[in-house]
């Protein structure tokens, strides 16, 4: 039995207000592939990365195909959205953690996710809670903590455990370190990386970071004025960009280190 991809967009068109902000977009993410979209503002990568977590906001209409453990995304009913919503697909932002509530405990909302979901009993959900924060590398005290008293580094990795909670097949990430240091986000995508290596869970990951789209990612699709322009290994691409928006963004990234004279 071959399984299905972990989601397959076709000609995926988003328009919003008037404008066509993602035209013709196509792309198939396999069950454990990564797959970064980078390109400059305005593209349409964060609308996209929306669309995949079928998270449209209000007024935009999408045409074309998105399907994400098989269920179409587009044109399908708010209730047909919330099943496959934290189950199959679930979106981690740079804002996340801000959707969590500051004054309840870390454990109990984690535990609130899988009831909710996956119907599990409060015992069971507190219990499961607490695994999920050793799977971010956050000690099970922290299920105690408020998210008030958390660093913001611990509170994303929250956000990212809440996220892979129901093991979705699909994890859509949207510049989910832009809020961290470096040595914070580095930390997180490490912890990302062996989190879905270990569940099998694909990743659609926007970023405009390019060092951390090569950490992370093996496939790039770049994305300027709403359509692909070039897509690749991120090896390749990185390393022999075609399109003159990706060699303009491997230039601008090659510029914001600069080479220190010996
Ligand atoms: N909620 C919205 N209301 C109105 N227009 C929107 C909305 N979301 C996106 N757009 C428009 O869609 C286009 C693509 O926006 P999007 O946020 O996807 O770009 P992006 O590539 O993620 O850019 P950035 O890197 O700056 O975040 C833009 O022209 C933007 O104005």
């Amino acid at each position: 039995m071959t399984s299905s991809p972990a989601t397959e967009v076709r000609d995926l068109r988003l328009t919003i207000g008037g404008t066509t902000a993602v035209d013709g977009l196509s792309l198939r993410v396999d069950a454990g592939e990564r797959c970064g979209i980078v390109g400059p503002s305005g593209a349409g990568k964060s609308f996209t990365a929306a669309a995949l977590a079928g998270l449209l906001p209000p007024g935009a209409a999408a045409t074309g195909s998105v399907r994400v453990a098989g269920a179409e995304l587009v044109g399908a009913s708010e209730q047909a959205l919330a099943g496959v919503r934290g189950r199959e697909v679930a979106l981690v932002a740079q804002d996340s953690a801000t959707a969590l509530h500051p004054l309840i405990d870390v454990g109990r909302q984690l535990a609130g996710v899988l009831r909710r979901h996956q119907g599990l009993a409060r015992g069971a959900a507190r219990g499961r809670a607490a695994e999920l924060l050793t799977e971010v590398d956050l000690p099970e005290e922290l299920a105690r903590a408020r998210p008030a008293q958390l660093s913001g580094g611990q509170r994303q990795r929250v956000a990212l455990a809440a996220a892979l909670a129901c093991r979705p097949r699909l994890l859509v990430a949207d510049e989910p370190t832009a809020a961290l240091d470096p040595p914070v986000a580095r930390a997180l995508l490490d912890r990302l990386g062996t989190a879905l290596a270990a569940t099998g869970t694909a990743l659609v990951m926007v970023t405009h970071d390019l060092g951390v789209l090569a950490a992370v990612c093996e496939r790039v699709l770049v994305l300027s004025g709403g359509r692909v322009v070039e897509q690749g290994s991120v090896r390749e691409v990185l390393a022999a960009p075609e399109h003159e928006i990706t060699r303009a963004l491997v230039e601008a990234a090659r510029l914001s280190v600069p080479e220190v004279p010996a």
